[in-house]
């Protein structure tokens, strides 16, 4: 799945598209990374988190990198991954459907795809750190409160009202848009590039650790017994 992801951000980013948008289907919006992959991965623990940490560094720097206007429209309840990544996007519309949830100490892990930095810039620090080490999940109408999510829409008129929009706002000419993106995100994707080295390194480690096994055991074991 990233991979696929990294390969249509690559081509988003040269066709003749002018904006991106990354939605759900059904009822959520991303569950998250796949928490199968830990217990599915072949070859030894260490060889498995060293692979993983170069994904993730690859993937979070295609979002960084990404030219074009990058929208999420976020149509229900999204956990981990999906929810850091929105530090990332130009804007984020969500239903009144939807949740944003990191529950990375949960896991015994820790935060990726720039929140670390992002976070506590968009929501200030000790918001940032009820979602980013305590788990708090929020409901869309904080996120947006909060800075992370730009509008929330009624879930029974949400699709008709965002895909109105996002048409419109797709036919402003694009090379203004991707000008004019790259001037408010410039200065800040050196930082964004080496925040998001430190994450995969730190998660690297995090993935050895007997919390972090211990919780993807547990969450493996609840999935048996259902
Ligand atoms: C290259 C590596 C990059 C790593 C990047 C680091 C990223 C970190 C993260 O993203 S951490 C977050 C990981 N995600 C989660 O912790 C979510 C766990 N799931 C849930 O909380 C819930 O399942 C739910 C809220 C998404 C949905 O709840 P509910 O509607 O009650 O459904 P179920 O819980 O019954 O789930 C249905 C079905 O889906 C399976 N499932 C759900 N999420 C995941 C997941 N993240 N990975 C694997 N499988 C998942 C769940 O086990 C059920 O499966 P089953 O029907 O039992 O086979």
């Amino acid at each position: 799945m990233y991979q696929e992801i990294m390969l249509a951000l690559k081509n988003a980013s040269t066709d003749n598209s002018a904006i991106t948008v990354f939605t759900g289907t059904g009822d959520y919006y991303c569950s998250g990374n796949d928490l199968t992959n830990f217990t599915s991965a072949t070859g030894g623990m260490e060889e498995a988190a060293e692979k993983g940490a170069v994904v993730l560094r690859e993937f979070v720097n295609s979002f960084i990198d990404f030219p074009k206007p990058l929208v999420a429209v976020v149509n229900g309840p999204a956990v981990g991954i999906s929810v850091t990544l929105l530090g990332l996007f130009d804007a984020v519309y969500a239903s009144d459907k939807a949740t944003f949830h990191t529950p990375f100490s949960h896991l015994g892990q820790s935060p990726e795809g720039c929140s670390s930095y992002l976070f506590p810039k968009i929501m200030g620090p000790a918001k940032a750190t009820e979602m980013l080490l305590f788990g708090k999940k929020l409901t869309a109408r904080e996120a947006c409160a909060q800075g992370l999510v730009t509008e929330v829409f009624p879930d029974s008129t949400f699709e008709k009202e965002i895909w109105t929009r996002l048409k419109a706002y797709a036919k402003l000419p694009p090379n203004s848009m991707r000008i004019s993106k790259q001037l408010i995100r410039k200065n800040e994707k050196e930082k964004l590039h080496a925040v998001n080295a430190e994450e995969c390194t730190t998660l690297k480690e995090r993935w050895l650790s007997e919390e972090c096994i211990n919780a993807i055991m547990s969450f493996m074991s609840r999935k048996s017994k259902l």
